[in-house]
């Protein structure tokens, strides 16, 4: 998979942003199953947030314990400001929740579920009209608008379950396997979305299975597993707790293949392909030195690639037991900054 990187770091959304969300411990158990075994997050204003797992991993359930769903077992939990156990009603003023089943009423108009939804918000039916025309149009369903939204395809139910979730003009939202089932314009049309309110300062804390998703729009990426959080970090931050990083070297000419197989002890050799890989960290540095030892032995490789881990090694690493160390907050922040995977020819 190529490894493109986007953050969507907004002016403040550092670490030092006041916090969205914030949890200590958070824990929930169905019968003598733990799904939350202790989680803590900590998600700055105006940041994308991206809860990454395998199925069942809970990421749904911390989805509804912070958006007061249902309430946590144990730990506390603050979002937009307010405390999850003691004013869970400000809470639900704060944020929108766009979850895997959508909120659209199929029987009834775009336009008219928008409607409800401003009279939900007790937004008078005036102002409630212009702001379903606002955000009808700034999501492409003016046209669809007096349409029974069960004629709607997949992509504009899923645009007007955000617009719907957007009548009340929350500061967090979250969403819930926002992409799940949309073709890949559908997709990066609802990323487009994404990315532009958190541009308008919305604090976003998404889950999701797809690591190109978490890629291309998380600030910072939280991997849930077994109950714990495994690894939290920026994508390239977690890109770094897995080994894997290597050069690889394609040739055309056996005899230059012999030759700087001979000269690159360490590299793993494939007869066949006529390449040589080298274990490498990706850093200008190691690749150097590679290249100098070709030099040294007078061959050129016709093609060079380093590969760094994406965030699907990750994710394999640190949910399938291959044996990454379950990663400190601390120890992800600290690695140095690297490269991602390119081709140099
Ligand atoms: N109401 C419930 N009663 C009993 N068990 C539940 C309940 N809700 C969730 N679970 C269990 O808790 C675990 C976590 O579920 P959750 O839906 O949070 O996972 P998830 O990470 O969102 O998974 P997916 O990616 O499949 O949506 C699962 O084993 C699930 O079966």
């Amino acid at each position: 998979m190529p490894s493109s990187v986007m953050p969507t770091t907004t002016p403040g959304a550092g670490p030092q942003a006041p916090a969205a969300v914030s949890a200590a411990g958070l824990r929930k158990s169905y019968g003598d199953k733990t799904v939350l075994d202790g989680i803590d997050l900590r998600i700055p204003a105006g940041s994308v947030f991206a809860l990454l797992g395998p199925n069942g991993a809970g990421k749904t359930t911390t989805v509804q314990i912070l958006s007061t769903l249902i309430s946590a077992d144990g730990g506390q939990a603050q979002v937009a400001g307010h405390d999850l156990a003691t004013a869970p009603q400000a809470v639900r003023g704060a944020i929108g929740v766009t979850g895997q089943f959508s909120a659209v009423d199929g029987l009834i108009t775009g336009e008219e579920n928008m409607l409800l939804m401003a009279d939900l918000h007790l937004i008078p039916r005036r102002e409630g009209k212009q702001i379903a025309a606002e955000l009808l149009e700034r999501f492409g369903l003016t046209e669809a608008a007096k349409k029974p939204a069960s004629t709607y395809s997949g992509g504009m139910k899923r645009r007007l379950d955000i617009a719907m979730t957007l009548v009340g003009s929350p500061r967090v939202i979250f969403l819930d396997e926002p992409t799940t089932g949309l073709d890949p314009r559908s997709r990066h049309n609802m990323w487009q979305i994404i990315r532009e309110l958190v541009t308008g300062g919305v604090t976003v804390f998404l889950t999701t299975q797809y690591l190109e998703e978490a890629d291309e729009l998380a600030d910072r990426i939280a991997v849930l597993n077994d109950g714990r959080i495994a690894a939290e970090g920026t994508a390239e931050e977690l890109k770094r707790l897995v080994p894997g990083g290597h050069v690889r070297l394609r040739f055309t000419d056996p005899g230059a293949y012999r030759d700087a197989a001979g000269a690159l002890p360490g590299s793993t050799a494939d007869d066949d392909s006529l390449t040589l890989q080298i274990p490498s960290d990706g850093s200008q540095r190691d690749l150097r030195s590679v290249l100098d030892r070709l030099d040294a032995a007078g061959v050129e490789a016709d093609e060079l690639t380093v590969h760094t881990p994406d965030l699907d090694d990750v994710f394999f690493a640190l949910t399938g037991g291959a044996g990454v160390p379950a990663q400190s907050a601390q120890s992800a922040q600290s690695a140095p900054s690297d490269a991602t995977k390119e081709t140099v020819r």
